[in-house]
């Protein structure tokens, strides 16, 4: 018999169980989307649901023709404190302490967490549309795997960074050992600030490459990153996705892998009204409209 606790816990992962209400979606100008991590009391920690909400608003947006550009920023006193070290660490205490399952058992029961808790993350980084982080306050933990699978990261003077997990007891599984090298390109440093999850603040992440521009405060990177993000919405869709889908492969294979990649892409995408139109509005100073995609 599986304890009423480890039921609750199995339709935690169970995909009919969503509650979409953590995380507010607007459209902030056309084709500029602002998705506003909204649990502030929380500090914007993350649980089950908030990944699974995740997962859900930026595969929707992805696929969304009226979106071109994403922003990503915290409402209230912490862009994102980590996971949720009551309920989210609860979540996974429940699963430790079971005494119903054997080892192999909790092990599934933890892949399909962890895979969840990535998947949350991974979204953004598969959305076809650019993501920037407007950072501000505090990025702890998952707060940094998260940015991490952004494409753009810019911060407020006072955000301070932590890759926090040794501090919890585990190591991060859930996109920044993953990806914090590629994006950061420093070996020494990276390992230093995951090994010790010391505070990092937002001049020594510029040094890293962490995040490429700093604001005074919240309001101002929030302002310069929809503004960022309306520059790009106003590109072709076709070229800006196809840039950003290449990015990726790139990042993560060879260069005559990346280079065969990127023909076969562009066999189908070059085959694009958006070519003529752009090049029409550089010769002529005028602003090209394109199709949505
Ligand atoms: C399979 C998935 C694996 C994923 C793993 C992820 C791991 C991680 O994310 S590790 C990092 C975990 N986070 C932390 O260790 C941060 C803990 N919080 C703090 O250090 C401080 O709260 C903070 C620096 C963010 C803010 O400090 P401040 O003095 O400004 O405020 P506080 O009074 O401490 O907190 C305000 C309220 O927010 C609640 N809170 C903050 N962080 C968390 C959290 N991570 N989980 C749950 N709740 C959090 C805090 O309890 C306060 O609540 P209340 O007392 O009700 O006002």
């Amino acid at each position: 018999m599986q304890s009423t606790r480890f039921l609750q816990f199995t339709r935690l992962l169970s995909t009919s169980r969503q509650r979409l209400a953590d995380i507010e979606v607007s459209e902030a100008s056309p084709y500029v989307y602002h998705v506003k991590l909204n649990k502030p009391k929380k500090r914007n920690t993350f649980t089950m649901d908030l990944w699974k909400e995740s997962r859900k608003i930026f595969d929707d947006l992805s696929l969304n023709p009226k979106c071109r550009t994403i922003v990503i920023s915290g409402e209230g006193k912490s862009f994102c404190a980590g996971i949720d070290l009551q309920e989210g660490f609860g979540q996974l205490m429940e699963v430790y302490e079971s005494d119903k399952l054997d080892a192999a058992r909790k092990g599934r029961f933890l892949r399909e967490f962890i895979a969840t808790a990535q998947d949350g993350y991974t979204a953004l980084e598969r959305c076809y549309k650019p993501i920037i982080a407007a950072v501000h306050s505090h990025c702890i933990g998952a707060g940094i795997d998260l940015i991490t699978a952004c494409d753009v990261r810019l911060a407020a003077k006072d955000a301070v960074f932590s890759i926090k997990e040794v501090d919890v007891g585990l190591a991060a599984d859930v996109g920044t050992l993953a990806r914090i090298q590629k994006v950061v390109g420093n070996d020494s440093i990276t390992r230093e600030l995951a090994l010790t999850a010391r505070n990092f603040t937002a001049d020594e992440a510029l040094s890293y490459g962490l995040i490429s521009r700093i604001y005074p405060d919240q309001a101002t990177t929030v302002t310069a990153a929809l503004e960022m993000a309306a520059t790009i919405a106003a590109k072709s869709p076709i070229a800006v996705q196809g840039t950003k889908v290449n990015l990726n492969y790139g990042r993560d294979h060879t260069v005559k892998e990346s280079l065969d990649y990127i023909m076969a892409w562009n066999m189908s995408q070059l085959n694009t009204e958006d070519l003529i139109k752009s090049a029409m509005a550089a010769m002529t100073k005028e602003k090209a409209e394109f199709n949505d995609v």
